[in-house]
């Protein structure tokens, strides 16, 4: 019973964790969204979070709300607390001199360059606990442990779609599919993302914005993909400032275009070769966690193709429109049979007003 009482306010004060580091959603890239506590005698003495790079981490801000009262405390912190001199010095020296007495973590730090922590409060006396609310805390860093393993931001394709499997009419009319509560949850996901990536058909066809749309939120890098920088000359992407605007090439696209780019203020890069994975190579090189995808059915069976998206989130509009013509959310994958097929994984489903958002992984690549 007595432990009971512990795990629920060990995972509530967790809990607390999480909520505090997402103050810095979409704001930390290339480093973590952190959150700490500091409970002396059952009461929340001091708590923090990380703000984004270069600035001193959750457990700094967090003692420091705690001043003398963190001696003798319990910390909890939804990641291992570092061990090294990255932009900032080792948390677990702070720790340590604060004299806290145990410190709860929620995760491993996944970064070789900063673990340690563990053992380093271990072996100066302080007691150590691992894993509470473990699941949440991955999750909620999920982009930054993806960046970590595998040396890529972390790739998520979103699209709309009707009943029917079509993200346009035959006409090529896509406005809208879904209703506005849908595009609200889609303006909030690339408020955490750190680029949105489209091709250039989709800003030739579409003409998006690619913003979060909302005040005060912060917006993604615009990225296009066009080898011929074909672009139409009065595209929103170029027209409105609330956001940077990257156009991605290949080495030796039309110089004439790409000074036309460049006197619009865009940033124009050539790649050796401009595929989904050397674009998201370039991105991790930015420092980038996360990038949303976009684009339409060709660019996303490349970037499948190419281990470029990890997740999947399908908005289905209750909307049938047919069309032999109409083009599907994801092109020719080149798969005969039904066994090829990409099974989702670890699937969520959700009303979002009358539409519905369907959400999952695909298998990891072997
Ligand atoms: N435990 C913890 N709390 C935070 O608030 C953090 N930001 C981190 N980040 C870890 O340290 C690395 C970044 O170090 P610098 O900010 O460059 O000093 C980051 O990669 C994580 O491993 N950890
Ligand atoms: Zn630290």
């Amino acid at each position: 019973m007595i432990d009971d009482k512990m795990n629920d306010f060990d995972s509530s004060m967790m809990r607390r964790c999480l909520e505090l580091a997402q103050k810095a959603l979409g704001k930390t890239a290339p480093n973590p969204m952190v959150g700490a506590v500091v409970v002396q005698n059952g009461q929340i003495v001091g708590e923090g979070y990380h703000p984004g790079a270069g600035q001193p981490h959750a457990e700094v801000f967090a003692l420091r709300a705690a001043d003398h009262l963190a001696r003798g405390a319990t910390i909890y912190v939804s990641l291992e607390p570092c061990n090294h001199y990255g932009k900032t010095p080792p948390c677990v020296e702070a720790l340590i001199a604060a004299g806290v007495a145990k410190v709860v973590v929620g995760m491993v730090d996944p970064n070789p360059q900063a673990a340690g922590g563990i053992e380093k409060l271990r072996s100066a006396g302080i007691e150590v606990v691992v894993g509470v609310e473990e699941e949440a805390c991955r999750q909620l860093n999920e982009a930054f442990v993806h960046r970590i393993l595998y040396k890529r931001p972390f790739g998520i394709l979103k699209y709309a779609m009707t009943l029917d499997g079509k993200i346009a009419t035959s006409s090529g009319h896509s406005s809208w599919i879904t209703d506005l509560a849908a595009r609200n949850v889609v303006h909030q996901l690339r408020a955490a993302c750190d680029a949105v990536i489209v091709g250039g058909n989709t800003v030739r066809h579409d003409n998006p914005h690619l913003t979060s749309h909302q005040v005060e939120a912060r917006n993604p890098l615009r990225v296009v993909m066009s080898r011929s920088l074909e672009l139409p000359e009065n595209a929103y992407l170029w027209e409105t400032e609330e956001a940077a605007t990257l156009v991605l090439t290949q080495v030796g696209a039309n110089p004439d275009l790409q000074k036309l780019l460049l006197r619009k203020g865009v940033n124009v890069v050539e790649l050796d070769s401009l595929t989904p994975d050397k674009v998201m190579s370039y991105l991790y090189d930015l420092g980038f966690l996360s990038v949303l995808w976009e684009c339409g059915g060709i660019l996303a069976a490349n970037a499948i193709a190419e281990g470029a998206v990890q997740k999947i989130m399908a908005f289905i509009a209750p909307k049938i429109i047919g069309g032999d013509g109409a083009p599907s959310p994801v092109g020719n994958l080149g798969f005969q049979q039904m066994t090829e097929a990409l099974t989702l994984e670890r699937i969520n489903w959700q009303t979002i007003g009358p539409d519905c958002l369907m959400e999952g992984y695909l298998p990891l690549r072997r």
